[in-house]
């Protein structure tokens, strides 16, 4: 199984995914500036994935710092926070693994600096571990609604690769090929940087799963021919109401799901949950350079001087999710009772 994210002899690598499929590159991250960097240009993406990165990118910035003094150092570690946050906005893993890092500096507020550094690198280290766990289960209680010979569409990449193993979405796929069933993928193109055509296509087939690629535009064919049991998305933040972003074009999705009587899950950690944003609406979506659109790898395919919309993410209303795959279990509707139960509130 392709490696993501690797942490080895203090050394943090990741695989550059900007270049693949064409470019299986593995890439050294050696400090804050470059984790932002290969966060904002989507070498390292997914949001679990980014959660990680971000969590070794803030020990990385830090490790160097000598103060001896607390306060001026917690000063260091918030600057780096707040510029990792900063490096994009709407998958929540990111916010939530730099306040966890955050959390375990201030409760050693009173030991030496080193103990403190320590402590960090094992916090960046078992988050990265517990996502693997994670993501394992999220496959286990997936494959509790998954049947010999289904066949399952997914839109953009929640798989290894935007992961620390398994992925989110395709974690349930993985799980099936584990346990011998026949689990057909048909994987969405993703327009406009093509995540699942160049990750999940690549990925399902290097780990020798049926996958199936089509462009964003027949999704809508594929299910009106039978051909698609259901559909499982991953997701960037789930709203304490439901409502999920996800790769742009999710939304459109699940309407056709809809349409066609398909079954529509979402697969997320309970990292991805965000009870503090109460609506889809409140969810910050990220709007990204318009290159992507009309020189999107390099090839001009509009008129340089048009005006264009690129929006990263859409919001699916929780109306159209059947339910949310998570580590605890299968999360149904009515999401603003139900999620909250499962965080013991
Ligand atoms: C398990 S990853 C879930 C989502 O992060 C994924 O579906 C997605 O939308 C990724 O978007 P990206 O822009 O590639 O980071």
């Amino acid at each position: 199984m392709l490696q993501t994210i690797k942490y080895d002899g203090g050394k943090l690598y990741i695989i550059d995914q900007t270049k693949l499929p064409v470019v299986n590159e593995t890439i050294e991250i050696k400090n804050a500036e470059e984790c932002f960097d290969a966060i904002k240009r989507l070498k390292i993406r997914g949001a679990p994935a980014i959660g990680i990165a971000a969590a070794y990118g803030i020990f990385l910035g830090v490790k160097d710092v000598e103060e001896d003094d607390f306060d001026k150092f917690y000063k260091k570690f918030t600057k780096i926070k707040e510029y990792l946050s900063s490096s994009r906005p709407t998958a929540v893993n990111l916010f939530w693994a730099l306040n966890r890092m955050d959390k375990k500096v201030l409760s050693l507020k009173d030991r030496p600096l080193h103990e403190i550094k320590e402590a960090l690198e094992e916090e960046a280290v078992l988050i990265q571990k517990e996502d693997e766990d994670v993501c394992r289960k999220i496959g286990e209680n997936g494959l509790k609604i998954l049947k010999d010979n289904m066949s399952v569409l997914t839109h953009c990449n929640a798989g290894v690769l935007a992961a620390s193993k398994y992925g989110t979405a395709l974690a349930p796929i993985y799980m099936a090929k584990e346990k011998g069933l026949n689990i057909k993928v048909f994987a969405d193109e993703t327009r406009p940087l093509l995540q699942g055509a160049r990750l999940t296509s690549f990925e399902l087939s290097q780990a020798g799963i049926d996958v199936t690629l089509i462009t964003d535009s027949m999704a809508a064919v594929v299910m009106k021919k039978g051909w698609v049991d259901m559909v499982i998305t991953g997701c960037d933040r789930v709203a304490a109401n439901g409502d999920a972003a996800n790769k742009i074009g999710t939304y459109g999705v699940a309407l056709l799901a809809k349409a066609h009587n398909i079954p529509f899950y979402i697969a997320a950690p309970f990292s991805t949950i965000d009870l503090n944003t109460s609506t889809g609406d409140d969810i910050v979506i990220e709007e990204r350079d318009k290159e992507e659109i009309i020189r999107g790898f390099g090839v001009q395919t509009a008129p340089l001087n048009i005006k264009v919309f690129n929006p990263a993410f859409d919001v699916t209303p929780h109306e159209l999710i059947n339910g949310i795959i998570t580590e605890k279990g299968i999360v149904r509707a009515p999401y603003d009772i139900n999620l909250k139960k499962y965080f013991g509130l």
